[in-house]
């Protein structure tokens, strides 16, 4: 299990907990393999070959494999989205960036980073099909085969996994979690700091809200001198104060 700190959420540091699936060694390993297929898979085409990645996720598998290759290739980009900020395929896949070279007559790889449903790639195939390549391959790091809705031939795939939503190695939650050089799952939901840390300053912000409340209250002329705000009050004087904390840490 890795912890790592996540930035923050509100006015608390958020701590999030990841259990390795696939490890840093496991992929670059099956990277450099990957690399050699494909160089034995070309060699004898005298055609141009040119890499297609799939922005974003495809873009660190697509920088580590291409390292991998010693064929001559361009490089070349899609930006295709389906997922949005979430984690089920919307099945309307929007074309969002096209590619800036031709690919006519050239041997095309389409790399990903992974295949899930399939309607990502299958609509991309689509596309670049009516192009007139000379011929057009996939190449994935990740697969979950028991996912699929559309059925795609891939000539070089990296791992199956079973249906677990992973992050990692470009795979993103939300955009976030792209960075990871190994591929996890979120195990603990993200929560504000650790749990001492959290009953420490949920404790604090319990006490500063009743002291804002019981003078704020005196100073309105809502109490008395010598009485105390209530439970109520006390909640909304926390309120108060994570308004404040909030406002400044915004503009810091
Ligand atoms: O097989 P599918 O069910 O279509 O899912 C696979 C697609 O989902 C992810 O892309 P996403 O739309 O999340 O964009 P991203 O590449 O920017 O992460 C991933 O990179 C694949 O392109
Ligand atoms: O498991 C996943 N993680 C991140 N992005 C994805 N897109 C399809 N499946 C996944």
């Amino acid at each position: 299990m890795i912890t790592f700190s996540a930035g923050k959420r509100g006015y608390l540091p958020m701590t999030v907990q990841m259990s390795v699936m696939i490890s840093t060694e496991e992929i670059q390993a099956k990277v450099k393999e990957l690399g050699a297929q494909i160089d034995a898979h070309y060699a004898n085409s005298d055609k141009e070959l040119v890499l297609i990645g799939l922005l974003r996720g495809s873009v660190i598998f697509m920088a580590d494999l291409c390292r991998t290759i010693s064929k001559p290739h361009e490089l070349d980009f899609m930006t295709v989205s389906s997922y949005g900020g979430g984690t089920v395929s919307s099945r309307d896949v929007k074309i969002l960036k096209d590619l800036d070279g031709e690919i006519r007559g050239k041997d095309v790889l389409v790399i990903e980073d992974i295949i899930d449903s399939g309607n990502t790639l299958s609509k991309v195939l689509e596309i670049l099909e009516t192009r007139s390549p000379n011929s057009i391959e996939l190449c994935t790091l990740v697969s979950k085969p028991s996912r699929r809705e559309i059925e795609l031939d891939v000539k070089f795939l990296g791992f199956n996994v079973e249906d677990r939503f992973i992050v990692g190695y470009g795979l993103d939650y939300d955009q976030k979690y792209r960075h990871l050089p190994f591929i996890g799952l979120i195990a603990r939901a993200i929560h504000p700091g650790d749990d001492k840390a959290g009953f420490i300053v949920t404790t604090l912000l319990g006490i500063a809200g009743s002291l804002v409340a019981t003078y704020g209250g005196r100073l309105l002329g809502l109490y008395s001198e010598g009485s105390a705000a209530g439970f109520i009050a006390s909640v909304i004087g926390a309120i108060v104060i994570l308004f404040i904390y909030n406002m400044v840490t915004k503009k810091t």
